[in-house]
């Protein structure tokens, strides 16, 4: 291994109850809000084709025209209850803000930065009401932060020269003191989701990525931050020279999942994940794909099957509602987790072979071990293959305890077949294993 000062710090996950507390909520909701929403992905009459909230960077958008835009930034139909409400309805167990994008624009009324929600309008924080919404809704709220600042001064994407390094430097100091400012204003957020960190001068400076984190963490003991924060000292990112991750989770999953387990290297991991095919900010009018419950459903599902967290985004539009795309979305996604949610929420990889029916979770530390279902075969035989040393001692349907008989088709081997093979909606069975042979009544499952 290389020698490094600013690399990984830990081998292997946090063990702490606030890392453990943040991988049992499993379900997010990341909202992209800001002065980008005005826009809505359009400009005198044409259509943005790039993402919402990175107009300012299209060619027919004026730097100018955009940095005048939050004098009209006045969300008047603003509801923080009715957000968290919404947001608990469709199941989500925490909630990522915005507080700053790549704009620069504030939220809240940060003393180091003129460019926020104070000279709007609407003049009052938005940050606050929202995480106090949420808290009291129980969602925990963690708040993204972009490194890359296009309103200020001093921010540079690389250091050419001594002025651009004393700019950097000047830079980096508003960086800390902003993310003070956040914990000092906001004490019950639990962690930081970093963005915007791909530019050489952030990454190109390791130590200060390093020093950073752990100032946080001396600050606010606990926090939970992804790996797109850091740097080691010979610029790599996510992962350092010696391929050992850095940060708590890895953050890399943006609008992709990993395929099978060996692709999360036994990290933790989180995906967030946009409705269309690549807005975050509000857009007017979606182009391409956009995602339905049961999509949205299989990639939350396959997600914790692969002990991973997973995070829908929503683009709030500038008045502070939501579209009724996403408004669908929610009560839809909501409906599934309200039924289904034992099989989400403290779910983890199950240890079992993978099947063409679906996924299997596991409840955290149980041998209780949900399947679910997806793709119905034509014969509805669900086959189930039993891991080394470990029995069948219970099958169930989740939603009414109806119990199922297993046909024994081989050793441990088995077929299940569902009372009825007609779903619109994913289908998950409960089953409960054991790790001693013989534990159900009358030993396991015999051939039928
Ligand atoms: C969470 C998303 N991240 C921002 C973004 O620019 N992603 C594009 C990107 C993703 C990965 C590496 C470089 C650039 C988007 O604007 C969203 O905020």
């Amino acid at each position: 291994t290389i020698a490094l000062q600013h690399g990984a710090h830990r081998i292997g996950n946090r063990t702490d109850a606030d890392m453990a507390r943040w991988r049992s909520l499993r379900f997010g909701q990341f909202i992209h809000w800001g002065v980008y929403a005005i826009a809505g992905g359009e400009w005198n009459g044409k259509v943005y084709n790039g993402a919402a909230e990175w107009i300012r960077s299209w060619k027919e958008m004026p730097h100018e025209e955009y940095d005048k835009l939050y004098r009209q930034f006045n969300p008047v139909n603003f509801n923080p209850q009715q957000w968290a409400s919404q947001a608990k309805d469709m199941g989500a167990k925490y909630m990522i803000i915005t507080t700053k994008h790549h704009d620069g624009f504030c939220l809240w009324p940060s003393k180091y930065s003129k460019y926020n929600i104070a000279a709007s309008p609407w003049k009052k924080d938005l940050l606050g009401p929202m995480i106090d919404a949420y808290n009291k809704a129980g969602i925990d709220v963690y708040l993204y932060f972009s490194i890359i600042d296009w309103n200020h001064p001093d921010y540079r994407p690389s250091l050419k020269n001594a002025a651009d390094s004393a700019a950097g430097k000047r830079f980096q100091v508003f960086v800390k003191n902003q993310l003070a400012e956040l914990l000092q204003r906001y004490p019950t957020i639990k962690g930081f989701w970093f963005d915007g960190t791909w530019d050489a001068s952030w990454k190109n400076d390791g130590a200060f990525t390093d020093e950073l984190e752990q100032y946080l963490q001396s600050i606010h003991p606990g926090l939970v931050m992804g790996s797109r924060l850091r740097a080691d000292e010979k610029g790599a990112r996510h992962f350092d020279s010696n391929g050992r991750l850095m940060g708590d989770y890895e953050q890399g999953w943006e609008r992709k999942l990993p395929e099978k387990i060996e692709d999360v290297h036994g990290n933790d991991w989180e995906a967030v994940m946009t409705v269309p095919e690549n807005q975050w900010g509000y857009h007017a009018k979606w182009m391409g794909h956009v995602k339905s419950a049961n999509e949205i459903l299989e990639m939350l599902v396959k997600s914790v099957s692969l002990n991973g967290n997973f995070v829908l985004n929503f683009g709030p539009k500038a008045d502070g509602t939501f579209r009724k795309e996403e408004q669908d979305l929610m009560t839809n996604i909501g409906a599934w987790m309200k039924v289904n949610g034992d099989a989400i929420y403290n779910g983890t990889y199950a240890g079992f072979e993978k099947q063409d029916w679906g996924y299997y979770i596991r409840k955290t530390g149980t041998d209780s071990v949900y399947m679910v279902v997806f793709n119905m075969p034509v014969s509805g035989n669900l086959r189930v293959k039993m891991p080394a040393r470990t029995y069948l001692t219970g099958v169930s349907m989740l939603q009414n305890n109806v119990p199922l008989t297993p046909e024994l088709i081989g050793r441990e081997e088995y077929f299940l077949r569902l009372p009825n093979k007609q779903s619109d909606v994913p289908v998950v069975i409960l089953l409960k294993t054991s790790t001693k042979e013989g534990n159900k009544e009358g030993g396991n499952f015999e051939k039928a």
